[in-house]
Formats: C-alpha cells, sequence, structure tokens
C-alpha cells in the first residue's frame, strides 16, 4: 500500500510554477533523437536517454511528460523504463504528467484510471492526459480516480494540429464549439477549487487565437512550442488574462541539445526564462 497523501494536483502544481517557473518538458524518445544521440533505437538506447533526461531535469523543471507511446513501442522493456522514470522524476521532486492521451466507455476508462490514477499503480502519475471526444462523462472514472489519488486530468479541449479543428471547432446542437462544451465542463468540475483545480485543458500553443473561452480555473496546458513553431512569447496573445495558469510544454525543441546535461538543463533555462518574461508581461 502507498503511504503517500498527496495534496490536490491544482495545488501542487500551482507551488511547483510559483517555485520552479512555468516549464513542463515532455520526455518523447523518437528514435530520430535516440540516434542523433548517438544511442541505438533500443532498449538500451531508451533507457539511457531516458535517465540522462530525468537526471538532468527533474530537479529543476516544476514538470515532465513522458509520452508513453515512444516506451509502449519497445513493449514490456520499455513499460518498465517508464516506470522507472515516473519513480526517479517523482522522487527527484517533477511532478509527472503521463502524456497517454486515453479516452473509451466508462467502464474501460476504470481500468485506465487504475493504471495511471490508483496510488497502488506502478505507473501512477500525478497526472495523465485523456481525451473526451467519446463524451465527457465517459471521463468520469478517472475524474473520480484523480479527485481520491490527488492526481490531475487533462483533457484535450484544442489540440496544436490542424487537423483537430475538425472536430473540435464544430458546432454542438446548442450553438457552442466542442471544444467550448469540454471547456465548460473542465470548469465546472474546477468550481470553487483555491488555488487552482485538477482538472486542466490542453490547448495548443500554435494556435492562431482561442475562439474559446479559457477560464477554467485550472491548468491550461500549452503544447506545441518549438518545433512545433509557437514561441513563448505568443502565450499572452492567446491565453490572455489565463496566462497565469498555462503550463507551456517543449519536448524536441529541449532534448535535441542532449546527451549533455548542460546542453539539457540550459535549453530548459532559456525556455523557462522566456517563459517568465513573457508571463510577466
Ligand atoms: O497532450 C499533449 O501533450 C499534446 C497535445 C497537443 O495538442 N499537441 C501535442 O503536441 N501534444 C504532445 O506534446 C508533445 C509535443 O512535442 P514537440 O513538438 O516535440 O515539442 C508530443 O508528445 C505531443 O504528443
Amino acid at each position: 500500500m502507498s503511504v503517500e497523501n498527496l495534496e490536490p494536483f491544482g495545488a501542487r502544481l500551482r507551488h511547483a510554477m510559483d517555485t520552479r517557473g512555468q516549464l513542463c518538458v515532455g520526455i518523447d524518445p523518437h528514435a530520430a533523437l535516440l540516434t542523433s544521440w548517438g544511442l541505438n533505437d533500443d532498449v538500451a538506447g531508451l533507457e539511457r536517454f531516458t535517465r540522462t533526461v530525468v537526471e538532468a531535469l527533474a530537479d529543476r523543471v516544476a514538470v515532465l511528460k513522458p509520452q508513453s507511446a515512444f516506451f509502449e513501442r519497445f513493449g514490456s522493456k520499455g513499460i518498465a523504463v517508464l516506470e522507472r522514470a515516473v519513480a526517479d522524476a517523482r522522487a527527484a521532486g517533477a511532478l509527472v504528467l503521463m502524456d497517454a492521451k486515453r479516452g473509451d466507455i466508462g467502464s474501460t476508462m476504470a481500468a485506465y484510471a487504475a493504471t495511471f490514477l490508483d496510488k497502488d499503480s506502478p505507473l501512477f502519475s500525478d497526472a495523465v492526459t485523456v481525451s473526451p471526444y467519446l463524451g465527457f462523462g465517459s471521463l468520469r472514472p478517472a475524474l473520480d480516480a484523480a479527485r481520491i489519488s490527488g492526481a490531475g486530468v487533462f483533457v484535450l479541449a484544442l489540440t496544436s494540429n490542424p487537423e483537430g479543428a475538425e472536430v473540435q471547432r464544430a458546432t454542438a446542437a446548442d450553438g457552442r464549439s466542442l471544444a467550448q462544451v469540454m471547456l465548460d465542463h473542465i470548469a465546472a468540475e474546477n468550481a470553487g477549487e483555491r488555488p487552482l483545480g485538477s482538472v486542466g485543458a490542453v490547448v495548443g500553443a500554435t494556435l492562431g487565437e482561442a475562439g474559446a473561452d479559457l477560464d477554467v480555473n485550472g491548468p491550461l496546458l500549452a503544447p506545441g512550442i518549438g518545433a512545433q513553431g509557437a514561441t513563448p512569447a505568443g502565450l499572452p496573445a492567446l491565453f490572455g488574462s489565463a496566462v497565469g495558469n498555462v503550463l507551456p510544454s517543449v519536448s524536441r525543441d529541449v532534448l535535441r541539445h542532449g546527451p549533455d546535461a548542460a546542453g539539457l538543463r540550459d535549453a530548459a533555462a532559456r525556455f523557462a526564462d522566456e517563459v517568465r518574461v513573457a508571463v510577466a508581461g
């Protein structure tokens, strides 16, 4: 049994962002990155890559976001590397956001919740990304499990890829965009939470404009900085008054500076600094 007694995720994330800066670094071990680091595209390469990133950054960035697919592609041995990364990153003080983007009917969602949001699971993470496009209500088992564990859930609202618009900007029966429907559900989950709710929204930093009300009283994960073309300087225009709750996320544009730990740290520090300047306005 786990003996951890966690504060709600929103409070833990607020503290982490206030003390370590508003930055999430993604751990995305692309085959091309392993090669550019001089590693083989195999489990040993994956393990070396992941350990290097965790050792370089887990004691300083607010959040590390492993992308599960890059570990799953190696089967059970890749999952073992992921388990170790989660444990080591959390032990070093980083919050771990598992980028799994799960979404299914509620009864199956309960199994995903048991995987990532039950404190006794080997893959327990501080938060997990989920897709609400089987209906927001299908996420209920994850939302409930997260609340019990002091974990968080990040719900896809407006994703960073251009293809997302055909679904997310589509109009619901009541005239709202589907993304706005999800954002309103998220705001309802977070109502009354202080200093920050534990249910986040994913809003790509690449969007020209939000075209939606982002005032959800929760964290706003903003991937797309760096390799996908977005910059920290663009965050205030996109997020407006919610910019203080934004968690900008960078993967490749930090990871390409490895395997040198100092290179990784410098790149993360530069992004954190650019975000600080942008948020301060
Ligand atoms: O949930 C995510 O993290 C996510 C949502 C989204 O809308 N767009 C997006 O790029 N991501 C993830 O963020 C990371 C972006 O990686 P880079 O483009 O290398 O910084 C990848 O792991 C994506 O899967």
